[in-house]
């Protein structure tokens, strides 16, 4: 185990490094969205690009920032901030960024994937750096707004200035992650870990266990309603638990009844099999083929994510979630 060196906060980070820089923030989606805001309203000077007038340049111009076609937004930026789809940036940047940016730009990565697998191969007199926040883009803006902030993680691909940490810190300051902490890492072990938490933990495990839970429970008899609150509403409090006082405090708040069959049974169904297979998905994505998949089935139009979906969408544990929706709302803390 390698434990951190350093976990970078509020008091190791200056704006003043980058204000007045000019900040292109590609795409107005999840990140897109929140980083744009939370920069700006950090008094940064902050410009969004756009490939088309749609949907994305309607919603920025509601929130009062000016959008600009891609070529426009690149040409005077010093920072350049990749934040559309992984699998856009490669097309994006070869084809509306490189042939327009001023010479030594900073390029700028919220996830790895492009750089890691070498999809961009950035020119050699540009700062290339990312700032990864650990939590999904809604929740970057909803909690900068708060006064808080989503734990980012930092890492320095090429430092031509000799002052791209500094930067980044910034822009993690910018959007609110140093409220909280900013790990460093290297732009491989963040992309390894990052696909490997969302496919075996908090997109792609949670959201089968729940599926499989909920349907165990259906098939032998048991009412939908029933089983929705118990294998997948009540996830969240018990996540939260865990959130706010870890792993013990979730364990203190059960019943020693629930301590006893947790311990026990989870073991029995997360078993020796399911960590074999654990390593063989952080194996896929270590050898660069999970990438390659990933590249090809989204060269065909998605039709595993766009089949998934709507698959999700009719299932009878969403039809249960949304007939159950209002209700749970009503019983939410109003604050
Ligand atoms: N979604 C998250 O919460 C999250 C968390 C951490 C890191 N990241 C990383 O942030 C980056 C952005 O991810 P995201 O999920 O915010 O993206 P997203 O899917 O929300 O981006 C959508 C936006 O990108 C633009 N866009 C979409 N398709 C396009 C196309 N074909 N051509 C040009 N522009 C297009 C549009 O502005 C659109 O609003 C990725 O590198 C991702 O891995 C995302
Ligand atoms: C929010 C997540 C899952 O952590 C992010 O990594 C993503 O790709 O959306
Ligand atoms: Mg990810
Ligand atoms: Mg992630």
């Amino acid at each position: 185990m390698k434990s951190t060196s350093k976990i970078y906060t509020d008091k190791d980070s200056n704006l003043d490094v980058i204000k007045g820089k000019r900040i292109a923030v590609l795409g107005y989606g999840s990140q897109g969205r929140a980083w744009a805001q939370n920069l700006r309203d950090s008094g940064l000077n902050v410009v969004v690009g756009l490939e088309r007038e749609g949907k994305s340049w309607e919603l920025a111009k509601s929130d009062g920032i000016i959008p600009l076609h891609t070529e426009d937004a690149v040409k005077d930026a010093d920072i350049i901030i990749f934040l559309v789809p992984d699998m856009v940036q490669r097309t994006l940047w070869l084809e509306s960024v490189q042939p327009y940016m001023k010479k030594g730009a900073d390029l700028v990565f919220a996830h790895g994937f492009n750089i890691h697998y070498k999809l961009i191969e950035p020119p050699k007199d540009s700062d290339v750096y990312m700032i990864a926040p650990k939590g999904p883009g809604p929740t970057v803006r909803e909690y900068y707004k708060a006064g808080g902030g989503v734990p980012a993680l930092v890492a320095i691909q090429q430092d031509v200035s000799g002052t791209a940490l500094q930067k980044a810190l910034a822009i993690a300051k910018g959007i609110g992650a140093t409220r909280a902490g900013v790990i460093p890492t290297t732009f491989k072990e963040e992309t390894e870990t990052d696909l490997f938490g969302e496919q075996v933990i908090l997109v792609g495990g949670i959201m089968e266990l729940m599926k499989a839970a909920f349907e165990t429970l259906v098939e032998e008899g048991y009412q939908p309603e029933v089983a929705y609150f118990e294998t997948i509403n009540e996830l969240k409090m018990l996540v939260d638990l865990v959130y706010e006082k870890g792993i013990t405090g979730m364990l203190k708040a059960v019943s020693d009844t629930a301590k006893y069959g947790g311990m026990t049974v989870g073991k029995f169904v997360i078993n020796e099999d399911v960590r074999k297979r654990m390593k063989e998905a952080l194996q896929r994505i270590k050898s660069g083929k999970f990438a390659e998949e990933w590249v090809e089935e989204y060269g065909r139009g998605m039709p595993t994510v766009v089949n998934g979906l709507s698959q999700v969408q009719n299932s009878l544990e969403e039809k249960i979630g949304n007939q159950l929706k209002d209700l749970i709302q009503k019983g939410k803390p109003k604050s």
